[in-house]
């Protein structure tokens, strides 16, 4: 930073001496004394010394004057202090202890205090006390004759200021000292000035930055290392606690082992188990895994029945999912004793197994004649669940708007966008051939021209020896016009209970009375020429106007929509089977059997959709069910 304060001319000592005494004179001094405002002395002072021969402004005159008498004053006190060796600094000594001596009232400590005196004006410019010491304004006696012609402006140079940075340097750590250990004394004041700036020579901000980044990258290394270190550690404490691991769980399978072989080793002797007797075909054979109500896959311990020959219910005693099945076994049994369980028997036999002997569609073809703008849901379900149950081929005849949409569900359905062609039935026709049963009504909506489509088609059917399963829709139309099914002993008809009384009062013109379903329904089988009916409900009623069979089957009691096209679609797979299939006895119908079976597995997907996923259960969380729904009934 600049000092641009300028002092001025430099004096003679014939100049200073000229000054003081005009300012020693009597009248000045009593001027000067006691007023404040004294620029009008000095203006006096200054024409005095211009009379004299000396050019000088007032101001220079003041200052000049103050300069005096700071040297005389400090002089005087060192003076005093030091036997009088310091009045030689101030050359001026004795002429200004002349005239200030005279003066009234002079308190030096108050003039050193202020930096004024009572003579300076307020606007008077400052002083630098040090330099005033030596009077560095005074010329030598030389140069006195020459009045300052030349004025020499001084200015201070800036200031530098110091970098507070505490950085070690040097390889010992310590602070470089600054090189100035030479400088004579002499020279101090302007080495001071110097020093700061040959500092900064020496620590320029980038070496600054330098050292500061080395030491940075230093840290980090080193913070690197440590860390390094760390993870070392904690991998080899990692690898201890693993080692720890895995020698426990070998002396726990040890103890396990010879707990076990003594186990086993009592029992044969107390002749309670057949060695090594395996409910599998081989004892390595891996034991079967079920699902269990959480969705875990949950596997039998390796030797599930000591014997292997405990019965079906006792082995499905330990899945909470066959729990459904045995309730259905204990129950049924009561109701209907010897009937349930050869219907379950004969329904295993009309399974097709499943041999590489047969070609792609000999285990069913089954056709759903469904599906409209409003409904594509319905026949979608009914289709896929007949290829689920193991139908080798599904088709669905639906409208043009329908089509799309029931394609891209499932890319397993064959669908054929016929049902609202004008030529419907002819197109229907050329498939008919090669369908092993039709399911008629499942989304098809009471459209007229629809419904007469679906008469036809059923007639061609009829004609074909083809079963037909009437579900829905299709049971509106037999409400309608109860002779186009009317007599057709491979037709099923399930309704559900609104479509139960509908057709029931279609046809005997009458009230149905709900409080004995069993006969109403026998009724109704009647009435049809012994058709097989299915009141679908808590408990499913399945009739051919002489026996009734009942499906108890412990549901859920969720009723989402699209079920009972689940049963319908499994019901096409399961006639075309019961009435294809030689293996069973015949003592009870095919049509019978077949509805009993659909009722029953899709009663058990239910159950087992119910118990995954709950109030959530939809059709299609049941249709992922039925493959292991389907063994449970037709190949446990
Ligand atoms: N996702 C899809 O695309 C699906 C499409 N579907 C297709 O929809 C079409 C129409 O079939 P649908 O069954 O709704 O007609 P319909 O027989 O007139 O019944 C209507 C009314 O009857 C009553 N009701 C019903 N059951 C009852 C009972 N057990 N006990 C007592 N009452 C009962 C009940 O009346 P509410 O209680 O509402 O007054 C009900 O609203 C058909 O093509 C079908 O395949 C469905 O499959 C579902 C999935
Ligand atoms: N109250 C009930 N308790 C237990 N199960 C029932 C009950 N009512 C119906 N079910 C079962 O639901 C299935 C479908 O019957 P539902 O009466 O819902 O047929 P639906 O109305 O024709 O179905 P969809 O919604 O496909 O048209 C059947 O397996 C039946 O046993």
């Amino acid at each position: 930073m600049q000092n641009n304060t300028t002092r001025g001319f430099l004096w003679s000592d014939v100049e200073t001496r000229t000054l003081l005494n005009i300012w020693g004179e009597q009248d000045i001094q009593v001027a000067l004394d006691g007023h404040f405002r004294n620029s009008f002395v000095y203006r006096d002072v200054a024409r005095r010394l211009a009379a004299t021969g000396f050019e000088r402004t007032p101001e220079q005159c003041r200052v000049r004057i103050k300069s005096l008498k700071r040297q005389f004053l400090l002089a005087k006190e060192g003076n005093i202090r030091n036997n009088g060796q310091y009045h030689k600094i101030c050359k001026f000594y004795d002429a200004m202890e002349n005239i200030l001596s005279n003066r009234p009232a002079m308190d030096a400590q108050e003039f050193m205090d202020s930096g004024t005196g009572a003579e300076e004006t307020a606007d008077c410019l400052e002083e630098e006390e040090g330099e005033d010491a030596h009077d560095p304004y005074s010329v030598s006696p030389v140069d006195f004759r020459k009045p300052a012609e030349t004025e020499v402006k001084l200015e201070y140079s800036a200031v530098p200021i110091p970098i507070p940075i505490k950085v070690t340097v040097g390889k010992n750590g310590t602070s470089e000292p600054p090189n100035d250990s030479n400088q004579p004394t002499s020279t101090l004041t302007s080495s001071r000035a110097k020093r700061p700036k040959k500092q900064r020579a020496n620590f320029p901000m980038e070496k600054l930055m330098k050292q500061f980044l080395e030491q940075s990258a230093q840290a980090e290394e080193g913070f690197y290392r440590i860390e390094e270190q760390r993870l070392q550690a904690e991998d080899r404490r990692r690898e201890a606690e693993h080692t720890r691991e895995l020698h426990m769980l070998q002396m726990l399978g040890q103890m396990f082992s010879s707990v076990s072989s003594a186990g086993a080793t009592a029992a044969s002797s107390r002749g309670d188990l057949p060695a090594r007797t395996s409910a599998y075909p081989s004892a390595s054979a891996s034991p079967p895994c079920t699902r269990d109500p959480s969705a875990h896959l949950r596997c039998s311990p390796p030797y599930p029945m000591a014997a292997g020959l405990k019965p079906q219910s006792q082995r499905l005693q330990s899945d909470p999912q066959a729990l459904v099945f045995e309730s259905y076994f204990n129950h049924g049994a009561q109701s209907h004793g010897r009937m349930d369980e050869e219907t379950l028997s004969q329904l295993k036999a009309i399974v097709p197994a499943l041999t590489s002997k047969k070609h792609k569609g000999q285990d069913g073809r089954i056709g759903i004649l469904g599906g409209c703008q409003e409904y594509t849901g319905a026949p979608y379900f009914a289709a896929i669940a007949a290829l689920k149950v193991g139908a080798d081929l599904s088709h669905v005849f639906c409208t043009k708007d329908a089509a799309t949409v029931i394609k891209s569900y499932s890319p397993e359905l064959i669908v054929h966008p016929v049902l609202d062609s004008p030529n419907a039935v002819e197109e229907l026709d050329k498939w008919l051939p090669r369908l092993h049963s039709l399911v008629v009504g499942p989304g098809l909506g009471r459209d007229e021209a629809l419904l007469k489509t679906a008469k036809e088609v059923i007639e061609k059917s009829k004609a074909r020896d083809i079963p037909i399963i009437i579900d829905a829709d299709g049971l509106w139309l037999v409400a309608q016009q109860p002779s186009v099914i009317q007599g057709y002993q491979k037709a099923i008809l399930t309704p559900n209970f609104m479509e139960f009384t509908r057709l029931y009062e279609a046809l005997h013109q009458e009230p149905m009375d709900s409080s004995d379903l069993r006969r109403s329904i026998m009724q109704l089988s009647t009435t049809m020429g012994n058709l097989t009916v299915v009141l679908k409900g808590e408990q499913d009623l399945i009739t051919d106007g002489k026996n009734v069979l009942t499906c108890d089957l412990r549901g859920s009691g969720r009723r989402c929509g699209g079920q009972g096209d689940l049963l319908s679609g499994s019901l096409g797979v399961l006639a075309h089977w019961a009435f294809t299939s030689t293996a069973h006895s015949k003592s009870v119908s095919p049509s019978m059997l077949a509805a009993y079976g659909a009722c029953c597995l899709t009663k058990q997907c239910n159950s087992q959709a119910f118990q995954l996923h709950g109030r959530s259960t939809t059709t299609s969380d049941m249709i992922q069910e039925i493959g292991s729904a389907f063994r449970k009934i037709f190949e446990s």
